[in-house]
């Protein structure tokens, strides 16, 4: 069963072209990372799907309820962790929620949402004009989780969380997907992304790129990247070392790491990266290959851009 079903979606801001087309379904029960660099249309899509802005052309269900149609259906389905959530400055965490709980028409226990974000009691007594960043997206996540939404969708959610708020994040997209609810995230935090997500969209320029499950943009390989080497060299390399190995077929993306280098390739070009490294003077002392890192992926997907 379908949560999310996007059809030759469109938009443009005047001569801009946010999305070109964007065709993307979404199943019941699933978390969904939604990537791509800055710019590329994830911010529209999100508000395309909440009914914020008109799509130009295409058509936008959520739950098979059309968007344009059924706004109000829609959004009471809906949990939203918006991108940069600020908090009233006058209102205490605590009336925060209460007040999402009145308006959804909703019986949560505020203590138990503030406990579950990580929110202490006493925090969430006090006005929120003192909160930093992590408090304001605590409240925010505890915002998005009342009434139990079939629906969340979370806009860049670990922006401001230490990491402890970063594992709270992630293991409550858990526990609410094995409640039943479907998650869709834009993230820019790949290793959460690939921590979480079941599948993830790629988007670059308006235009999706790919569609898979992490494993499967691996085998398909599309991207032109499936390997990741990381070579140790008996000197630190070069740039003219690394600019080398970066010109060569089926290399991706090559970076300084650790005194290593780590060059993000298709696997059958791996022989031809530690030939370069030999023929431009390095010495490989060792080397290891893992599987492609989402960030390996990302990168050959889009570009380079993040
Ligand atoms: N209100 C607007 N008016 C004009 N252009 C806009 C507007 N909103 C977005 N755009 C343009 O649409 C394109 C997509 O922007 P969008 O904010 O959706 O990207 P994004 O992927 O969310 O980026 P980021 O990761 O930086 O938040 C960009 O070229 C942006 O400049």
């Amino acid at each position: 069963m379908t949560a999310i079903a996007l059809q030759n979606v469109a938009k443009r801001y005047g001569d801009v072209r946010a999305l070109h087309g964007i065709d993307l379904e979404i199943e019941r029960g699933e978390v969904f990372g939604f990537l791509g660099p800055n710019g590329a249309g994830k911010s529209t899509t999100i508000d395309i799907l909440l009914h914020y802005t008109h799509p130009t052309a295409g058509t936008v269900e959520v739950f098979d309820h059309d968007v344009t149609e059924t706004p109000v259906a829609v959004r009471e389905r809906v949990g939203i962790l918006p991108e940069g959530f600020a908090p009233f400055e006058t209102m205490t965490g605590r009336e925060h929620l209460e007040y999402a709980i009145e308006a959804n028409d909703a019986d949560d226990d505020p203590d138990t949402l503030l406990e579950r974000v990580g929110l202490d009691t006493e925090a969430a007594a006090r006005p929120a004009r003192g909160y930093s960043k992590g408090m304001a997206q605590r409240l925010a996540l505890a915002m998005a989780l009342v009434g139990k939404p079939d629906l969340l969708i979370l806009d860049e959610p670990s922006t401001g969380l230490d990491p402890h708020g970063v594992r709270r994040m992630r293991e409550i997209v858990r526990e609410e997907r094995d409640r039943g609810a479907t998650v869709f995230f834009s993230s820019h935090i790949l290793e959460q992304v690939e921590a979480v997500a079941d599948r993830v969209a790629i988007l670059r320029a308006g235009e999706l790129v790919a569609v898979d499950t992490i494993d499967g943009l691996r085998a398909t390989g599309d991207g032109g990247v499936d390997a990741e080497l990381a070579v140790d060299l008996a000197d630190s390399p070069t740039e003219e070392l690394r600019t080398a190995v970066a010109g060569l077929e089926g290399v991706s993306d090559v970076t300084k790491r650790n005194g290593h280098l780590v060059v993000a390739c298709r696997d059958d070009a791996k022989v031809a990266v530690l030939d370069e490294i030999r023929d431009a003077g390095g010495t490989v002392r060792t080397f290891s290959t893992d599987e492609a890192s989402l960030e390996d992926l990302f990168v050959a997907y889009t570009g380079g851009s993040r």
